[in-house]
């Protein structure tokens, strides 16, 4: 037998694959977790099977130290430890919120908490808590406008807008900070100033978990949905596994059991929805190598590059595309263009003489050997396209990283979204070329 090339060595080779990428270095010694811990069993939190761990490709997570089976519940945390607008009604501030007209949101009211509780600093009940959660963040609000502008366009303009929301968060605010004066000896201004806002705001859209809607007339009728949640907040996400996690009413805590099996020593993941890399680069500030999620979008402009311009149609084919929601959603994925992206396109490449089958198209009728050559024709075009264009922007990211060394982690993010563009983007150029032989 040769050397590597029997079932035992493929199954090493297997185990040393798994274990390399996921293994993880214990972090539960660090004074940091110790006191987290500490704060938690008074809180009646129960032991669980996993212990903080760094990672090579997700940074700080939670390692298993057992094999945990299908169904077996991986963490419970008793209510008294989550992080929710009850907390911040029954505190100190629980009396200014409720003088305030008109009333405060409940994102306003975990923010306001937050920012004070770290302000209180040793004096805060929730220090420990407070003290394992990141300094900085990665959500594009966080990022500096010049690695913004190395965004693909479409993340870019939700970028501008996260960042004009939470400013007007800010704006819109500062009367109600002013009320909590009599709270603190120093300026309030300094103590709730945008950053440390932004700080807050961060930590409750990356990290919240979702609980039952509550009502307090206190706030304003906004959902009120968020629960800060110790320790569980420490779980990164991975789109391949299924967890089933919801507050539990008859325990009062809040459960996650996992559907996938783990191996003892491995980083345990929960999914935090089946988002592509742009909306988990939006909400959560990071990328997911492998995402089947992921995919890039084609924009309406770039749709029509590679049409005839010569076609009397186009503007009303423009127009049924807008009407059907055809204009939008339109993406290369791992397995080649979207069935809507090549619906649009047969669409738009319609022969004049078959134009009143506009509405066939739609419901994925197959009109004739041209339309379906034509479109997967024109699908290959925008591709190598795509594949040119992102090409340029690894390139313009790479010499960026060289020159301005103090933003290399944000532009090692940007970086990581383009690559994965870059491979989806290959994957579908070679799906497409299969389908172009398959019509010759
Ligand atoms: C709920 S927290 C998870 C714990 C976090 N890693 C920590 O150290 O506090 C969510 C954040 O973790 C990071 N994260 C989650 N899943 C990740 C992954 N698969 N790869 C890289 N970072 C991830 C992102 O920064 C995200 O905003």
């Amino acid at each position: 037998m040769q050397k590597g090339k029997g079932r035992t060595s493929r199954v090493r080779r297997r185990k040393l694959c798994r274990t390399s990428e996921s293994r993880g270095v214990n972090e539960s010694y660090k004074s940091e977790f110790i006191e987290l811990r500490k704060w938690l069993k008074d809180r009646k939190f129960q032991d669980s099977n996993l212990v903080p761990a760094r990672f090579p490709g997700t940074g700080r997570g939670l390692m298993s130290q057992t094999s945990l089976q299908e169904g077996q519940m991986i963490i419970s945390l008793p209510e008294s430890c989550l992080l929710t607008t009850d907390t911040v009604i029954q505190s100190y501030l629980g009396a200014y919120i409720a003088k305030w007209k008109p009333p405060p949101s409940p994102l306003l009211a975990l923010c306001t908490f937050l920012v004070s509780e770290k302000h209180a600093g040793d004096r805060s009940l929730w220090k420990p808590y407070l003290e394992i959660l990141p300094k900085v963040y990665t959500c594009p609000v966080c990022l500096e406008p010049e690695v913004v502008n190395l965004l693909p366009i479409s993340l870019k303009a939700k970028a501008e807008e996260q960042r004009a929301h939470v400013q007007e968060f800010f704006a819109s605010s500062r009367d109600f900070f002013s009320s909590l004066q009599p709270l603190f000896a120093e300026a309030v201004d300094s103590i709730f100033s945008y950053s440390a806002l932004l700080w807050a705001w961060c930590t409750v859209n990356t990290r919240a978990v979702y609980l039952r809607p509550r009502q307090w007339e206190c706030l304003s009728a906004e959902s009120d949905t968020c629960a800060l949640a110790p320790y569980l907040d420490l779980l990164n996400h991975s789109p391949h596994v299924q967890v089933k996690a919801a507050f539990n009413e008859e325990t009062h805590c809040y459960e996650i059991r996992t559907t996938s099996r783990w191996r003892k020593h491995e980083e345990v993941f929960i999914c935090y929805g089946p988002h592509d890399n742009h909306r988990l680069f939006l909400e959560y500030g990071f990328v997911s190598g492998h995402n089947p999620h992921a995919c890039v979008y084609v924009s309406r402009e770039i749709l029509v590059k590679y049409l005839p311009s010569t076609d009397k149609q186009m503007d009303k084919k423009i127009s049924i595309l807008k009407d059907h929601g055809y204009i939008e959603n339109l993406t290369f994925g791992w397995d080649g263009p979207s069935w809507r992206l090549l619906t649009a396109l047969k669409l738009l490449s319609l022969e004049a003489e078959k134009f009143t089958c506009w509405r066939k198209v739609l419901l994925g009728e197959v009109i004739s050997d041209t339309n379906e050559k034509t479109s997967l024709d024109i699908a290959q075009k925008i591709c190598c396209y795509f594949i040119e264009e992102t090409t340029a922007m690894l390139q313009k990211v790479s010499r960026t990283k060289d020159e301005k060394e103090a933003l290399i982690n944000q532009l090692t993010l940007v970086e990581s979204l383009w690559t994965e563009e870059l491979k989806i983007l290959r994957a579908s150029a070679k799906t497409l070329h299969s389908l172009q032989i398959a019509l010759t």
